[in-house]
């Protein structure tokens, strides 16, 4: 170990913040200093190394910068060290362009548009700002005021080009697709249309909004001058008349305003809803069709999570913020160009805390990242714990730990009070900054524009319906403190649901298909050789056969790897070396869903969902008329007991099964095995929870069952397999030690025979 660790050193002379924390064979952890405080780029960074051929996993958490590296056999720890340092070196030269794989690179056409940015942008520049100074120098009153209100209109430019560019960034590189769409579009999908229809019904409410506060504008101007100018062009000569058209307009505005917010809040919050379903469904399924060794590797808590907090953000962004922005993008595009036209001299300060509130905002954006990773990943770590805490139950009360849990949960939420406090504190500050910002200007563009009024520059027709409607805006503006928060949120979960997207599913493999009709069952392992991620070799150059037709056992030391065999034949896992074949035909030749169907499977430890017995039963063939559950539970010899209960086949069992024993949970799954029909079953275990006389008599009924298939039977009470065809004595390292008959191997005075005894010493004495 001390030289896996001393190759692995070597980098730390490179200055590279990155060095390892703790090398064992098949796994790393190294500490990397670049994304301790980046969870985008961290994602990058995992996404990087997970293209690399042989790394099973990699994992960079923001909050501690660490980076966990699992890698099969092919790889050395050195190359891991060498993998790891040159992905951080690419990270941090080219963070827009390292989490994609090599031949997703951009395409070369688009070389020339990138260069030409350097040379340009200066010149435009400086030739604006020398533009700009001369107009400030040596212009008039009016074009100073509008190379200041430009100046505006570009840094609010600038800061918006910016966010918006850091977040395409971003999400192109958390999801390694190479799909150069921002987030919001990604998240909104299919539900385009919807998208577009709320946007029109936004921008016409907030028109209608902005109509009803010049209409108010205007009453007031009727009612201290006695007119207002606009309504004489259309034939309201008087006062009175004028207030009456007044009237009218502001009840019209009025319904406009009820009618199309109502619209669009419908519109916006159905958009939410469509998102939220369809990001719940598409990663639920994807979750589904996950490799095992991945979903077995994930936090339930984690992915519980992300399919329901994190896939609700997302769609909750479109049910209001998205609105709000909108609407504030609207008020812009109306305000701007009416001020410049009308107002010109209050321009610049009406609209001067737009850029700041931009800038203050993509810099909160920036460290609330961090933030809300860090909260995140806490509160993870807590509903994980709880869970935990929970199924525990009994092991807890046992012995007497409940203090002790109680604890545990206590320091953890802890930390997520702790880190909430941090975030809240810098988004409340954040929010009130902001709104400092929007009150400073309304008294601003008052005293300034009351200012040009009293001095004549500003005549007050025109003054007076503008007073409103920046207040309207700024009063908007205040909110963007809130949707920042908002919109840092759905980012944090947008990458959170995507990193479970990016996990890879299943492969099929070939295009095989068995014919269950036509399968005889006889399975082959030919020269196999496997370990899990980071383990040591469970199975070693293994061959083995396992007859059609007949009942073949595994027994021997725990962890010498009979379980093992089960999951690679059902193709949970995949050989390293070696081939599994099923009647001549390699598995991995096969539809993965055609070899399963073949396939009826018992685990070590089975799973019963929350329902009925009789839903439990026909879990998989949910086609099965009720007579064969009874016949299945009857060959399980379930019957006996299910008919005692009150409810009988009707009777809930919990989750997991909990309201049952041990024994029926295995008897109940047993029967779901045997109404699979299936040309060849795998029990592991199946009967170790039932006791001797219960299991006699079900091995009495499953000879008959076994008759027409090929049975695998994996136990550590011999008695089980006593009646076996053949089997097969494991040996720790994944070895067959022994094999033949049971008489055979009580003859051959080995383990087989010395087990046999002592299990036949156990009974006896
Ligand atoms: N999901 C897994 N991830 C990592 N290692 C595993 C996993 N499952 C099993 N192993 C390891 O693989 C080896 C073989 O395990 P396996 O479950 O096949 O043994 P077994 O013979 O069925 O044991 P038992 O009789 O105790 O059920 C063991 O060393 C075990 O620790």
């Amino acid at each position: 170990m001390p030289s896996l660790l001393g190759a692995a050193t070597e980098f730390r002379s490179v200055e590279l913040g990155a060095s390892p924390r703790s090398v064992t064979p098949g796994r790393q952890r190294w500490d990397v200093k670049l994304v301790l405080g980046r969870p985008r780029t961290a994602e990058i960074l995992a996404a990087a190394l997970r293209h690399i051929p042989g790394i099973t996993e990699a994992q960079a958490n923001p909050v501690t910068g660490g980076v966990l590296v699992r890698h099969d056999a092919r790889l050395r720890a050195t190359d891991i060290g060498r993998i790891i340092r040159r992905a951080v070196t690419r990270v941090a030269e080219e963070p827009a362009g390292a989490g994609r794989p090599a031949p997703a690179r951009p395409a070369p056409a688009s070389a020339p548009r990138a260069d030409l940015g350097p040379v340009v942008r200066p010149v435009l520049a400086v030739g604006g700002g020398v533009a700009a100074g001369v107009a400030l120098i040596k212009g008039s009153t009016l074009s100073r005021q509008l190379v200041a209100a430009g100046g505006v209109a570009t840094a609010t430019a600038v800061v918006l080009r910016k966010a918006w560019r850091g977040t395409v960034d971003t999400s192109r590189d958390a999801t390694g697709t190479g799909a150069e769409r921002h987030p919001l579009l990604e998240i909104v999908g299919p539900h385009r249309r919807r998208l577009y229809r709320a946007a029109a019904l936004s921008v016409a409410c907030q028109t209608a909004e902005m109509a009803l506060g010049t209409f108010l504008g205007w009453t007031g101007l009727v009612l201290i001058k006695g007119e207002a100018a606009p309504l004489v062009s259309l034939g309201l000569t008087t006062a009175s008349a004028q207030l009456w058209g007044l009237a009218g307009l502001v009840a019209v505005a009025c319904a406009a305003v009820a009618g199309l917010s109502y619209a669009s809040n419908l519109q916006w919050r159905r958009l939410g809803q469509d998102i939220e379903h369809d990001w719940r469904s598409r990663t639920y399924r994807h979750v589904q069709h996950l490799e095992l060794g991945h979903l077995e590797g994930e936090r339930t808590s984690k992915v519980a999570g992300a399919l329901t907090n994190d896939v609700g953000q997302l769609g909750a962004f479109f049910a209001g913020p998205a609105n709000d922005v909108l609407q504030l993008g609207t008020s812009l595009a109306v305000l701007v160009p009416a001020f410049l036209l009308l107002a010109p001299q209050i321009a610049w300060i009406a609209f001067l805390p737009v850029p700041v509130i931009a800038w203050l905002s993509l810099h909160h954006q920036k460290k609330a990242a961090a933030d809300y990773a860090a909260t995140g990943e806490c509160r993870s770590k807590l509903g994980s714990q709880v869970i935990n805490s929970l199924e525990a139950g009994a092991t807890v009360k046992s012995f007497c730990t409940e203090d002790y849990e109680a604890e545990r949960i206590d320091v953890l939420s802890e930390s997520v009070q702790e880190s909430s406090r941090q975030t809240d504190r810098s988004t409340i500050r954040h929010a009130e900054t902001v709104r400092s910002c929007t009150t400073a200007s309304m008294a601003a563009t008052l005293l300034i524009g009351g200012l040009s009024v009293l001095n004549g520059t500003l005549r007050f027709e025109v003054f007076s319906p503008l007073i409103g409607l920046p207040q309207m805006l700024l009063m908007r503006m205040s909110r963007v403190g809130g949707i920042t928060d908002q919109y840092q949120r759905t980012l944090a979960s947008y990458n959170r649901v995507q990193r479970l997207r990016t996990l890879p599913v299943e492969a099929d493999g070939g295009d095989g298909t068995l014919d269950l009709a036509e399968v005889r069952g006889e399975v082959v392992l030919d020269g196999v050789t496997f370990a899990y991620p980071g383990r040591p070799t469970a199975l070693k150059d293994l061959s083995l056969t396992i007859p059609a037709g007949q009942v073949t056992a595994l027994v021997g030391a725990t962890g010498s790897g009979k379980t093992t065999i089960a999951r690679l034949l059902m193709r949970f896992q995949d050989a390293q070396s070696g081939r599994v074949l099923i009647d001549g035909q390699d598995i991995r030749d096969l539809r993965r869903h055609s070899l399963r169907h073949a396939i009826g499977f018992v685990a070590q430890d089975p799973f019963l969902f929350d329902g009925s017995i009789a839903d439990n039963i026909r879990y998989g063939s949910f086609a099965a008329s009720d007579e064969e559950v009874l016949r299945a539970a009857a060959m399980a010899e379930a019957h006996t007991f299910v008919a005692t209960l009150p409810d009988g086949y009707d009777t809930l069992i919990g989750e997991r099964g909990a309201a049952l024993s041990g024994g029926q949970r295995q008897r109940i799954a047993l029967a779901r095995a045997i109404l699979k029909d299936s040309p060849v079953v795998i029990l592991d275990e199946a009967t170790s929870a039932v006791d001797n006389e219960t299991e006699a008599a079900i091995q009495r009924t499953l000879r008959g069952f076994a008759t027409d298939r090929t049975m695998v039977v994996i136990a550590h009470r011999l008695s089980t397999v006593r009646h076996a065809d053949r089997i097969y004595v494991m040996d720790k390292g994944g070895i067959v030690a022994e094999q033949g008959t049971h008489d055979e191997l009580l003859a051959q005075h080995g383990l087989y025979a010395s087990l046999w005894q002592l299990q036949a010493g156990e009974l006896a004495a």
